[in-house]
């Protein structure tokens, strides 16, 4: 069985349990389900760099990034280094993240923040309005066509952006539709773990224009985002090059000061 197989099994299993415990009604009734969002969408389309700063402890491909970040000191410095949107990783079992998590963040930041997670149910698109995200993730390989179509829908109903996540063409065209906001092209293949930043730059033209295109994972430099802004991406998701070190926020504000300085 390949990760995101288990994964898939796994989510399902904790969703059925969680609706019991928690009810969709009592979702509905904390105060975060009737915010307006922010738009990452706009704030990408506005921003000259497009960096989307992500909190993470630990990956199934890196088991220690930084297993003792605080969410509250790192989203706070993502957002005074200037990053245009912040993703968490709510899912515990693979990530060691949580929706506490995504919740401490919302009470820290204004940005608008993704709820990073495995998304296999609408349950969690609830969920992650009433825990104060603004944008949520499909990711191609794990869903049916017609399932990305229900939730990106259910998604637009609650006022949250979509982020469509796909790794190569044969994904990327049986997933279009209106619903979706951003299209994300992830460097890493998940049932590889191999990272290659060519896959955003040979995908980057398929991708329609009304899509705003995010290369996601292995970005470890600036010469990297001038490249993939040449092909066309305007945002750019990064998370272990800034939470392997001792001091994530420093390391995102010195990356996006050089980026802005190349840039001029
Ligand atoms: O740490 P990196 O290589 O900068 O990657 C960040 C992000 O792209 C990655 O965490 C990610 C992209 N898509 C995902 C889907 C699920 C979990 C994690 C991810």
């Amino acid at each position: 069985m390949n990760i995101l197989d288990k994964i898939a099994a796994r989510k399902r299993e904790e969703v059925e349990i969680l609706k019991e415990e928690v009810p969709v009604e009592t979702l509905q009734m904390l105060p975060h389900f009737k915010r307006k969002c922010f738009s990452l969408k706009e704030n990408l389309k506005k921003s000259k760099t497009g960096i989307i700063s992500e909190f993470k402890r630990r990956s199934p491909s890196h088991p220690e990034i930084n297993l003792g970040a605080d969410v509250a000191e790192v989203t706070k410095a993502y957002e005074a280094a200037g990053a245009c949107g912040i993703s968490v990783l709510t899912d515990e079992d693979f990530f060691g993240g949580s929706l506490d998590d995504l919740a401490v963040a919302r009470e820290t930041v204004k940005l608008p923040l993704l709820r990073k997670d495995f998304i296999i149910d609408e349950y969690q698109l609830i969920e992650a309005k009433a825990m104060g995200a603004d944008v949520i993730l499909l990711i191609a390989a794990m869903l049916k066509p017609k399932q990305v179509e229900q939730f990106s829908k259910k998604a637009k109903a609650l006022g949250l952006e979509v982020l469509l996540e796909v790794h190569n063409e044969e994904e990327l065209k049986n997933n279009i539709f209106d619903t979706i906001d951003m299209i994300g092209v992830n460097n890493r293949n998940l049932k590889t773990f191999e990272v290659n930043l060519q896959t955003s730059k040979d995908l980057a033209e398929k991708i329609p224009g009304q899509y705003v295109k995010i290369s996601e994972s292995g970005i470890s430099d600036t010469t990297a985002i001038l490249e993939l802004q040449k092909s066309g991406f305007q945002g750019f998701l990064i998370g272990g090059n800034f939470m392997k070190t001792e001091d994530p926020g420093k390391s995102a504000s010195e990356f996006i000061n050089e980026l802005k300085s190349r840039s001029k």
